[in-house]
């Protein structure tokens, strides 16, 4: 995440400022272990993910192509694990979610977060056990809520007073009793990008504490014996460094459980932290051990408990990025190489390739910083100023904002975009037209598709056309009426 804001017009210190927000690299072809999958490495010049050249992927399932390293995938999910034992870990699905991830995930003992009825399906068809499902969202529908109600989910996080009745109305219908946390908006302000904080009062998340409907929420939940309060829980936002936030959402959290002590005479078994915390994208990207942040965590809830005189709550967290991120890489294939002279004597190099903001929109919509590399050779070309583009009809489709290639990049080159895992294939789309690709995993020196890419008639399917005999709706010009 870009920490400061691009001014909205080019200008000569603009400029400057950009190309000087990228240090050179020493050497083009170092693959930092921050930034890159575990087993990402470079074998005579060739970036090769879990034993598995680059141009092996590419001959078999063309580009572009995300690559996960599944066993980097496994470390982080057993690391957050271990580090968060004696509670729960829910991988936040949103990130990535396909059923192949799903289940190795479940594999190393942890839940899975989703937030949607599909998001439900992959997690249900991977084998993961209902009860270690969370399921979330501010505006689940009746249709969902009742899935989640009849495949036995372990946790429900309302959001609404309104989903209050309408989960304690189905539930009292299906005959059973789900388990409810109450998401609560502590108030906290992250310092993340506007768009992917959630927990400050402006927003459409959780139930305000500093207004008085999170205790509201809480007294309605009980109000309801159709649905079982087990906790609350806080989510303040996404790709967070400073672990301050967290500190604060878990001190409010506690003060709220001992609030409903007081209130209600009953003392809630659960709290749920959320997910949100920070990769590297970039160099001087510093994220946090897990087992520090539970530490901490632990520490903080543990004596304001002892202070409050309640008991301990069993903790949880919902991390997604911190998982996924790191364990994939993109790879693209150079299209088009076009220098373009800027103010003060600079060139950048506009890189295009085969994909764009179809398949990483993150830089579009965030202001997103990522690492790329030459992927199929190294090169002792000297560094050029570039921008990785891509093909897509908006001149803010760029994938690399500001990077330092080889000066001898050209068509039919690759190159890898690193920590791609979370928030790119979830959130891409067919702008354009272009179908999406497909996702393969990596696994010592063998490769497995997990994710078909899609063909163009799969994108085109959905589009039924009409017909031309039919008599269609038509709005008169006159009137403004529709006549059919
Ligand atoms: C409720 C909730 N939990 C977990 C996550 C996962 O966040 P991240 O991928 O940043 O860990 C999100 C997304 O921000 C979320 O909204
Ligand atoms: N989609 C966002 C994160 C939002 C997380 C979901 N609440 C990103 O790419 O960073």
């Amino acid at each position: 995440m870009s920490r400061s804001a691009h001014p909205a017009g080019p200008s000569h210190g603009h400029i400057l400022a950009d190309v000087e927000a990228v240090a050179v690299p020493e050497d083009l072809s170092s693959l930092n272990p921050r930034i890159w999958p575990i087993n990402a490495d470079r074998v005579n010049g060739e970036l090769v993910v879990a034993g598995i050249p680059a141009t092996r992927l590419v001959a078999e399932h063309g580009t572009p192509v995300f690559v996960l390293d599944t066993e980097d995938v496994r470390a982080r999910a057993r690391n957050y694990a271990a580090a968060f034992e004696g509670g729960d870990v829910f991988y936040a699905g949103k990130a990535f979610l396909s059923t192949a991830v799903a289940a190795l995930i479940a594999e190393e003992g942890l839940g899975i977060d989703v937030c949607s009825g599909g998001e439900l399906a992959i997690a249900l068809r991977a084998g993961v056990a209902p009860d270690r499902i969370a399921y979330h969202g501010n505006n689940k529908s009746t249709a969902e809520l009742r899935y989640a109600v009849q495949t036995g989910v372990g946790r429900i996080v309302v959001d609404s007073e309104l989903e209050i009745n309408r989960l304690a109305d189905l539930a009292a219908d299906e005959g059973v009793r789900p388990r409810v946390l109450v998401r609560v908006t502590v108030g906290v302000e992250a310092h993340t990008h506007e768009f992917i904080a959630t927990a400050h009062e402006d927003q459409k998340f959780g139930f305000s504490l500093a207004s008085g409907a999170a205790h509201a929420a809480v007294a309605h939940v009980l109000a309801r014996p159709e649905i079982e309060l087990v906790g609350l829980h806080s989510h303040i936002g996404s790709q967070i460094f400073d672990t301050a936030g967290f500190e604060v959402a878990a001190h409010r959290v506690v003060g709220l459980l001992a609030d409903i002590r007081t209130r209600h005479g009953i003392e809630l078994a659960e709290i749920d932290l959320g997910g949100g915390l920070g990769i590297a994208y970039v160099e001087g990207d510093d994220p946090q051990r897990p087992a520090d942040i539970a530490a901490r965590l632990r520490a903080i809830i543990e004596v304001e408990c002892g202070l409050a005189g309640i008991a301990t709550p069993r903790l949880s967290v919902e991390p997604g990025r911190a998982i996924i991120g790191p364990s994939m890489v993109t790879l693209y294939e150079v299209g088009t190489v076009k220098p373009i002279a800027l103010d003060g004597g600079v060139q950048r190099n506009y890189v295009s390739v085969d994909g764009g903001m179809s398949d990483n929109i993150r830089t579009a919509l965030y202001d997103a910083e990522y690492t790329v590399t030459l992927a199929n050779r190294s090169s002792t070309a000297g560094p050029q100023l570039s921008r990785v583009v891509g093909k897509h009809c908006e001149s803010g489709d760029i994938v690399v904002r500001n990077c330092w290639l080889p000066s001898d990049v050209q068509p039919g080159d690759l190159l890898a975009v690193a920590a791609t895992g979370a928030y790119c294939y979830a959130m891409a789309s067919n702008y354009n037209r272009i179908p999406r690709p497909p996702v393969v995993a990596a696994t010592d020196g063998q490769a497995q598709l997990i994710v078909r890419r899609e063909t163009l008639e799969q994108v085109m399917a959905t589009d039924v056309g009409w017909d031309a005999g039919s008599t269609a709706p038509v709005i008169s010009r006159a009137t403004g009426k529709v006549s059919a």
